[in-house]
């Protein structure tokens, strides 16, 4: 297992290994995408060396496909099981009622299915994922279809918000699914999450926001003080 570097990795890792130990027999599970994610995935190819049998797991990027194979994971799809028992994975921002802002990896639109696909959606994050309100701290992540880039960012500026087109290696970003990512800072965050994901979804060419509203259903949080569980 990769050794943590700082007190943020080992919470991260807390969080993977306690979501991992939720995971039970005959289980199929989503995995999800990022560094909290990549814990998860490793401490369940722990649990499967040590006897864990689960049906499949169903990778949410191709980053974890890669690294859950690696690991020697049984992994499935969405065509063979549909409903996923559990999806687990990690996020940008988390508010009290347990509404996400994901996709700083750029892996948000499989993310989304996989954890709609999911009868239980765990997050697992460290202590500086918590906010009070959405927005301040992350710009809201939205994957467009890339020959919509200029007017679908028009009717986004129309909504308030600040737009960048994300890049790597100075090219724009392509995800899994072969769109680019807008970044979308909100200024004055976003107190209404639900009314701005509709109205970011009436854009056409719109794929698919990082918000994820009414989709969690619990948190574990690695830090400090331990694992937190919200709610038990
Ligand atoms: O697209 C990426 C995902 O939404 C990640 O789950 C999210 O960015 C959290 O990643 P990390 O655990 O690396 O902070």
């Amino acid at each position: 297992m990769t050794s943590p570097r700082s007190p943020q990795d080992t919470w991260k890792q807390m969080a993977g290994v306690a979501a991992a130990n939720l995971i039970q027999e005959g289980m199929v599970v989503g995995l999800g995408t990022g560094s909290t994610a990549a814990y998860l995935v490793q401490a369940l190819s722990q649990r499967i060396q040590q006897g864990l049998q689960i049906v499949g797991a169903v990778p949410s990027s191709q980053a974890t496909y890669d690294l859950a194979a690696s690991l020697n994971i049984p992994l499935t799809d969405l065509d063979i099981h549909p409903e996923l028992d559990m999806y687990i994975d990690g996020a940008d921002e988390i508010d009290p009622q347990l509404r996400l802002i994901k996709g700083a990896g750029g892996a948000l639109l499989r993310e989304k299915i996989l954890a709609s696909a999911a009868r239980r959606f765990v997050v697992i994050a460290d202590p500086s994922k918590k906010v009070t309100q959405l927005g301040h701290r992350f710009p809201l992540p939205v994957e467009i279809v890339p020959l919509a880039k200029t007017p679908i960012k028009l009717k986004l500026s129309k909504l308030g918000a600040q737009v960048e087109l994300r890049h790597r290696d100075n090219i724009p970003f392509i995800t899994d699914n072969h769109n680019y990512i807008f970044d979308c800072t909100f200024p004055q965050g976003i107190s209404n999450p639900a009314e701005v994901d509709a109205q970011i979804h009436s854009i056409v060419g719109v794929v698919e926001t990082g918000l994820f509203l009414n989709l969690a259903q619990q948190v574990v949080i690695g830090g400090p003080e331990g694992v937190q569980i919200f709610p038990q």
